[in-house]
């Protein structure tokens, strides 16, 4: 088994049936699996636990925005269900992420990494002034990022646009989780801030997530071996 696979396929389906039939055409070996809002809604802690039988590691993509005691309780409830991730929203203010970090101590070694989102990869400086910040799209991830930094969390949720610029200031080993990954040929889609697998490592992504390239695919098997080869040879 690859010590650490790169690339984590986001299961954005409205329900298990076509989730697993996905899952059971990926190779554990090659990529870990997201589990967003709409499919964890619909299907819960069943769904993660059948994931989990089939070998594959989970990142619990809830992305929990709440008062530090409810939020901090979520996290918990992940770390329950043995998830391998999980995230906050790092706007979600310091005493939310600080409670969140404490309140996984408690299960030391197994506990999940733990990431806050920064700014969405949807969203551009016309979308962050919509909402009363006036800084740059760039700037709004650096401050959140070292926020997230002084909390004491794992990394960053941050589009690969950001990488290079958070690892010079964060260090090596705060990771980074980037979605709005798009292979040259693939549809952009609702997202703004977008990059290539390769491009993404090279900036230095620690984790590329990737969904409706992967998961629309004709051929979603061929479409993750794709890119795992580009990305082992680069
Ligand atoms: O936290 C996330 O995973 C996330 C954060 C973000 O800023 N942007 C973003 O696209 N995502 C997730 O990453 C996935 C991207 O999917 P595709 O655009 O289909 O590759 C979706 O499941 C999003 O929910």
């Amino acid at each position: 088994m690859q010590k650490d696979p790169k690339i984590i396929v986001a299961l954005d389906f409205p329900s298990e049936e076509p989730a697993l039939a996905l899952v059971d055409s990926l190779n554990p070996e090659l990529c870990r699996l997201k589990v967003g809002k709409e499919l964890f809604t619909r299907s819960g802690p069943a769904l993660v636990k059948a994931l989990q039988s089939r070998g594959f590691e989970v990142f619990l993509d809830l992305k929990f925005h709440d008062i530090p005691n409810t939020t901090s309780a979520a996290v918990a409830a992940a770390a329950d269900l043995g998830v391998w991730m999980v995230n906050v929203h790092a706007s979600g203010g310091a005493r939310m992420m600080e409670a969140c970090r404490e309140r996984l101590e408690s299960f030391g070694a197994d506990r999940p990494l733990l990431i806050a989102v920064t700014v969405l990869t949807s969203m551009g400086a016309d979308d962050l002034r919509g909402i009363g910040v006036t800084v740059s799209p760039a700037e709004q991830v650096s401050r959140l990022a070292a926020l997230t930094a002084e909390c004491g969390l794992d990394g960053v949720v941050c589009s690969a646009q950001e990488a290079p610029v958070l690892k010079q200031e964060r260090g090596d080993r705060f990771t980074l989780v980037t979605p709005g990954i798009r292979p040259l040929t693939a549809a952009k889609g609702d997202q703004q801030r977008v990059m290539t697998p390769v491009d993404a490592l090279a900036a230095g992504s620690d984790y590329l997530v990737i969904g409706r390239p992967i998961t629309q695919a004709d051929d979603p098997l061929a479409a993750l071996e794709a890119i795992h080869r580009e990305i082992v040879s680069r």
